[in-house]
């Protein structure tokens, strides 16, 4: 059984139009105006049980709305959806005990209840067997080191022991999936990183399926050996985060400050028939990126020295950063 089978999967939402002024307003009471906004626009996404899968998109891409779907707390407006074998909206009941979610934003912990009575409220709200349960807290307690605070209330945690704590409830239940949302989000670096470790052993130990949805790639580097991106409702690439590196344009780019400041046109035609991108990064600096395997550091150069003198050179290698920011520029077509 798949943890994620959807197909075609779409939302729209109806939205009121208001019309502008007075008189406006006063019509919009009696006659009012709609127009949709498709969310999600016919989505296929199949996840196998293990995968760690990141779900990437610019802000108002449609991954919120996709997770609410998978989650069952919003229903799709058209498409075939089954997550760990269930109707995640229609079979809710059922469907929640298979599956962990945790919201960087949001607490499924009570505030003002020591985080020992959390867990102990969830546990009863999932019927987990007491003997059961002892052996997998401990475990928990002991991997994520939440051992010493466990007797404070939520509110008076830092974020990281926040989330540690976040974690641990989401998974009392033992599920199969688990929804990431900006998991890391305002968090230090070491505290990310006993996430991250903490998430792969999971992952290896209990098989754990993880879709994680962030902005930081660094998150996605570190755990997603597979990508999916979204862009205005719609998947633009699915596949591994290497090929997506190969494919588009993972290569170099040589940084430029020249002695005099140049248009960008006569130095692209220095440089024609490469397979370069020259971009102006202000006065006197270019970014020259090579997007193909012929054309080499050395080449691009040689062509250059001749016609300009260099001030100063840099090579970088493009991080997936870079690659992925240009992606939602340009689109996975261009990019
Ligand atoms: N309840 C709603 N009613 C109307 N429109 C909505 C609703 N929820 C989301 N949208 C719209 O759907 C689109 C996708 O929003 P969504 O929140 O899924 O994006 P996102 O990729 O999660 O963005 P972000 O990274 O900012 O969280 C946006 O245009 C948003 O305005």
């Amino acid at each position: 059984m798949k943890s994620i089978e959807a197909k075609g999967l779409t939302k729209e939402f109806r939205m009121v139009q208001s019309r502008s002024g007075l008189a406006g307003a006063f019509r919009d009471l009696f006659n009012r105006q709609y127009r949709t906004i498709r969310a999600v626009d016919e989505i296929d996404l199949t996840i196998e049980p293990g995968e760690i899968v990141g779900y990437i998109g610019e802000n108002g891409a449609g991954k919120s709305t996709t997770i609410k779907m998978l989650t069952g707390i919003l229903e799709p407006t058209a498409g075939h959806l089954r997550v760990n074998g269930y109707d995640p909206h229609r079979e809710r009941e059922k469907f929640v005990r298979t599956i962990g979610v945790v919201f960087g934003q949001r607490s499924q912990l009570w505030w003002d209840i020591a985080v020992r009575e959390s867990f102990r409220l969830l546990k009863k709200l999932y019927r987990v067997p007491d003997d059961v349960h002892e052996c997998h807290m401990n475990r928990l307690v002991e991997v994520l080191d939440i051992g010493s605070f466990l007797d404070q209330p939520v509110r008076k945690l830092s974020l990281g022991q926040r989330m540690r704590c976040e974690l641990a409830a989401a998974l009392i239940h033992q599920p199969r999936l688990l929804f990431l949302d900006e998991p890391t989000i305002g968090l230090d670096v070491l505290v990310k990183e006993n996430i991250r470790r903490f998430l792969k052993q999971i992952n290896q130990e209990y098989g754990t399926t993880v879709l994680l949805t962030t902005h930081d790639l660094s998150d996605i580097e570190a755990l997603c050996s597979r990508v999916v991106m979204l862009d205005k409702g719609r998947v633009i690439y699915d596949g591994g985060l290497k090929e997506l590196s190969v494919q588009w344009g993972g290569g170099q780019r040589i940084l430029l400050e020249l002695e005099e400041d140049w248009p960008l046109l006569p130095l692209e035609e220095k440089t024609r028939g490469l397979s370069v991108v020259w971009t102006k990064e202000g006065e006197r600096r270019y970014q020259v990126r090579l997007t193909g395997q012929e054309s080499g550091v050395s080449e691009v150069l040689s062509r250059l020295v001749s016609h300009v003198t260099v001030k100063e050179i840099r090579i970088e290698e493009s991080t997936t950063e870079d690659i992925v920011r240009r992606i939602y520029r340009e689109g996975v077509h261009h990019a």
